[in-house]
């Protein structure tokens, strides 16, 4: 597995993962996947260490804390280091839009001046590949009510895809089959086999939709991890999920 989960519920007050916050994976020092509430099992000097995010959607549960972690980062990053937030143009759009609007919170594109700004946005695409030293991590297109990116992320061998927030589609099994063998994969389960009606339509998955996307795989994934539980369902999820499956 090249992530550490900081954060693993699809929601709040969760209680059967590990990983009990919302998503926030990271893939080093440096480099943040999401900043849900799991970025509270980083300390102050940890925080302080991120540079870069990149972003699989504009939901809350995904992105909550990055205000307030990038007020973190205010003293300590700079024109040299400052941060970069990656993500696709409507995810970028939506955080310019109704986060950093002043109003709920400052622009820190603008901050502490607009020649030297503590952040900047990167738009990026699907296919797109970015290389930090030994790590490289690729996003591709996922199925969800907003436009989501899933990551291929490889280290020494290794390839481990998170599938971020994702439905079940065609179109996903074509983008991780072109991905290649995966070591390990990171599914969401947001829901219980009986709401795959609210699975559907949330554009989420339940044990049985995970099933199915795994069997249309070309190659089966070495190891199949599990995040994004709903918890006010996740008791009625647990028993669903084969014994196999590995829970973040
Ligand atoms: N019809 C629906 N469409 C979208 N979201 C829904 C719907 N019904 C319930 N939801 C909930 O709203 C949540 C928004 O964030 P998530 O996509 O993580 O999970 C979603 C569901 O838990």
């Amino acid at each position: 597995m090249n992530l550490t989960f900081l954060g693993a519920s699809g929601g709040l007050g969760g209680s059967v993962t590990a990983n009990n916050g919302s998503t926030c994976v990271q893939v080093a020092d440096d480099i943040l996947i999401d900043v849900g509430t799991g970025i509270t099992a980083l300390n102050l000097p940890q925080m302080q260490k991120i540079r870069h995010v990149f972003l699989t959607h504009s939901h809350s549960d995904h992105i909550c804390c990055l205000p307030m972690l990038l007020g973190n980062l205010f003293n300590v990053a700079n024109t040299e280091h400052p941060v970069t937030v990656y993500g696709s143009h409507d995810t970028l759009e939506a955080i310019r839009e109704h986060v950093f609007n002043w109003v709920v919170w400052p622009d820190m594109r603008e901050l502490p001046s607009k020649e030297k700004p503590l952040l900047r946005l990167q738009e990026i695409e699907a296919g797109e590949v970015f290389q930090f030293g030994d790590i490289t991590l690729e996003p591709f297109k996922t199925y969800h009510t907003v436009p989501t990116l899933g990551f291929a992320v490889r280290r020494t061998g290794r390839q481990t895809v998170f599938v971020a927030d994702s439905g079940y589609a065609q179109s996903v099994v074509a983008n991780l089959n072109a991905l290649g063998p995966i070591d390990d994969i990171i599914l969401e389960c947001s829901f219980p086999n009986e709401l795959e009606t609210v699975a559907n339509q949330s554009c989420h998955l339940t044990p049985a939709l995970c099933e199915k996307l795994l069997s249309e795989l070309a190659v089966q994934p070495l190891n199949i991890w599990i995040n994004h539980l709903k918890p006010d369902v996740e008791q009625q999820i647990i028993p669903q999920l084969p014994s196999a499956w590995k829970l973040l």
